[in-house]
């Protein structure tokens, strides 16, 4: 029984580095022959997770062919390119997706698009407040791992599972995904308040406010409250809009000390996913017909469209209405 990781940035190798702290085998698909050659040849990757001596029962490939032995596939890519790496992965086998985002062009949810790229795999979702550094070192992290055929759902939790990482099971899919694509752009907008100085009441007004937002979006999506209130959304949402250690809140943080979005997303190699979503979200909702004032603000700002005390302005002078 070998588990496979598609993906060796921050996350997928502090997923790798937690499936292999039994010394169970754990193959990791990376992209960059180097981050290979660093993890199979001094057990670190300093390009993605700097610091953490990783297991020695973990071997990375640049081959996705050396995944066909896997009987389980964690998707750890950046939201974008989940398309086409799962095109590439072994059919059949059990995709568990760890990807937070909507796809660009098609506004679909990742496991809508594993569902097209590999029409044959199961898949479920793992999704949660889950800071990859704290992972990898063991701390305690709880997370929903969501999946529609409940049997799989217990096998895979099981088998994910660690005296220090406890999933939840749901088997509500969508709303594990919308939690954790929806919470990045928020936490854009609460690191936009950070840096522009405006104090933590605003924080915590963004937060609930964007929260109000992901429920009216998550609903028309036919996502259970329960699953939106749970770890993969308000939960996500709390962890994800109060730390500088999110590249989401630090890139809004950017935004609020003035920088424009286009020099703080130039050249990047790690992938703040809310700069993906925001325009996709925007427009998915705007169809649907759901209000979402935060998300729409977060674009402004992302498109370099409104100077910021202008788009500040605008959301405080929205009409009054009814909480
Ligand atoms: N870092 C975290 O703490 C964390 C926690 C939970 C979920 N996630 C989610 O996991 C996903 C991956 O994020 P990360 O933090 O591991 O990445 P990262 O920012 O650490 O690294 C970027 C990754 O993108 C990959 N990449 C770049 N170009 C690519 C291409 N053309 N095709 C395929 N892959 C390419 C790189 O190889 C690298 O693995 C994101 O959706 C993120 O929201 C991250
Ligand atoms: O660094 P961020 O903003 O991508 O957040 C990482 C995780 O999604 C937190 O759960």
């Amino acid at each position: 029984m070998k588990a496979g990781v598609i993906g060796a940035g921050a996350w997928g190798t502090a997923l790798a580095q937690l499936l292999a702290s039994d010394d169970q085998p754990v193959a990791l698909w990376a992209l960059e022959p180097d981050v290979v050659d660093a993890i199979n040849g001094r057990q670190e990757n300093p390009l993605y997770l700097a610091n953490i001596p990783l297991s020695a029962s973990i071997r990375a490939t640049g081959a996705m062919t050396d995944l066909a032995t896997c009987d389980l596939l964690l998707v750890v890519s950046p939201a974008q390119h989940l398309r086409s790496v799962v095109a590439h992965a072994p059919a059949g086998v059990p995709l568990v997706l760890c990807s937070k985002g909507i796809e660009a062009g098609t506004s679909l949810l990742m496991s809508e698009v594993a569902q097209q790229a590999q029409p044959t795999s199961p898949i479920a979702v793992l999704s949660g407040p889950t800071f990859a550094h704290e992972v990898a070192k063991g701390l305690p992290t709880a997370i929903t791992l969501a999946c529609e055929d409940r049997t799989l759902g217990q096998r895979l939790a099981a088998r994910i599972a660690r005296p220090s990482f406890r999933p939840y099971l749901s088997d509500d899919v969508i709303g594990a995904e919308i939690g954790g694509a929806v919470k990045n752009v928020l936490a854009i907008a609460c690191g936009v308040a950070e840096g522009a100085g405006l104090g933590l009441n605003a924080r915590a007004a963004l937060i609930s406010r964007g929260f109000a937002e992901m429920t009216r979006f998550g609903l028309a999506r036919g996502a259970r409250p329960e699953t939106l209130g749970g770890l993969s959304g308000l939960g996500d949402l709390v962890l994800t809009c109060s730390s500088t250690n999110s590249r989401n809140f630090s890139l809004g943080k950017g935004l609020g000390e003035g920088a424009s979005a286009a020099d703080l997303l130039a050249n990047r190699r790690t992938v703040a996913e809310g700069a993906f979503t925001a325009p996709v979200l925007r427009d998915a909702a705007r169809a649907a017909g759901v209000e979402m004032p935060v998300v729409e603000a977060v674009c402004a700002l992302l498109a370099d469209a409104a100077p910021l005390g202008a788009v500040i302005d605008a959301l405080l002078a929205r009409p009054l209405r009814p909480e």
